[in-house]
């Protein structure tokens, strides 16, 4: 079994601006791939490349050991969505799909077959240019799948779903990694990544930051914090501090303590005499420990002047 995607110091430069920096990665088959980043982090600078669309400055993205450019019969090989809105607006959906059939040697049945899937098969006659941006999202999947390809590119594929189209796209992205397919989906937001994928591979300012699968992503993020409630947090604070523990006041009076156990805590209240009304062991999300992955690549801040 092979369509492993591998990106081999893979760079690309626009004037002085590094899109993407000197990238070394294997996407496997069999598996759903997370492509996170913040916006800007060169996410789709990569797909491109991949898929031949972009040149690189140097290094080399090839699927099975080719590059993509020296496939014949692109969609056969690899399907991609890429951005949804490249569509020919006055053309049906039927048409469009019908087009890059023929001009890819792909069976006319397939038309249908990929409308249905998408569910978009009573829409087939309709101009793309009254579609919204689901049905467009949706014809865009539909064109990744016309070829019937074991590879697979997703960039930003949640965009403009609805919950029921976001669930169709997780269900639809499991079934075809289960198929023994490489799926590769990019996303700037963990939430949606989270219900889908196995492994992720987390990018920042063009430079690989995580590779590694979400198991081991989630354990490497969970710091754990606990919610204390007392009626005397500032005789708490001062046993806690005391222990080495990190607190910090919260809403409504309750204190956030880092670095010791709710049992520890609770304990070292008990010998103090002081009392707890709440004792609660959080541990962070997958999207807090995102964030704290790419603080320091995320280039553009809410509210802040450009540096
Ligand atoms: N054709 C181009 N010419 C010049 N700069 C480009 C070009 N394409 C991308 N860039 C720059 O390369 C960097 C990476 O962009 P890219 O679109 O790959 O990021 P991304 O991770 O996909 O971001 P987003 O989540 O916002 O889509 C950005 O700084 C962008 O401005």
């Amino acid at each position: 079994m092979g369509h492993v995607i591998e990106l081999n110091a893979l760079t690309k430069r626009y004037g002085d601006r590094t899109a993407v920096d000197d990238l070394t990665l294997t996407v496997r088959p069999g598996h759903v791939t997370g492509f996170l980043g913040p916006n800007g982090a060169g996410k789709s600078t990569t797909l491109r490349m991949i898929l031949g669309l972009t040149t690189p400055t140097s290094g080399s993205a090839t699927v099975d050991g080719v590059r993509f450019a020296d496939r014949p019969r692109g969609l056969h090989h690899a399907g991609a969505l890429l951005d949804a809105g490249d569509v020919h607006a006055g053309r049906t959906a039927a048409a469009h799909l019908s087009a890059l059939a023929r001009s890819n040697g792909i069976a006319r049945a397939r038309v249908d077959a990929v409308l249905r899937e998408v569910g978009l098969a009573g829409a087939a006659a309709r101009r793309i240019g009254g579609f919204s941006l689901g049905m467009r999202q949706r014809l865009g999947i539909a064109v990744a799948l016309l070829g019937d390809p074991p590879v697979l590119l997703f960039d930003e594929p949640f965009n403009g779903l609805d919950p029921e189209g976001v669930r169709w796209v997780r269900n639809l992205f499991r079934r075809l990694a289960d198929e023994g397919r490489t799926v590769f989906v990019s996303s700037h937001l963990m939430s949606e990544m989270e219900h889908c994928v196995d492994r992720l591979v987390v990018l920042g300012r063009g430079r690989l930051i995580a590779e590694q699968s979400l198991a081991e992503f989630a354990a490497r993020g969970t710091r754990a914090s606990v919610t204390v409630r007392t009626p005397d947090p500032a005789a708490l604070t001062v046993v806690l501090a005391a222990e080495g523990a990190r607190v910090v006041p919260a809403d409504a009076g309750a204190l956030v303590v880092t670095g010791l156990t709710a049992a520890r805590i609770g304990d070292l209240a008990l010998a103090h005499g002081i009392g707890l009304h709440e004792l609660t062991t959080r541990t962070a999300s997958l999207e807090e420990a995102f964030m704290e992955l790419t603080a320091d690549s995320v280039e553009y801040h809410a509210g802040e002047e450009t540096r």
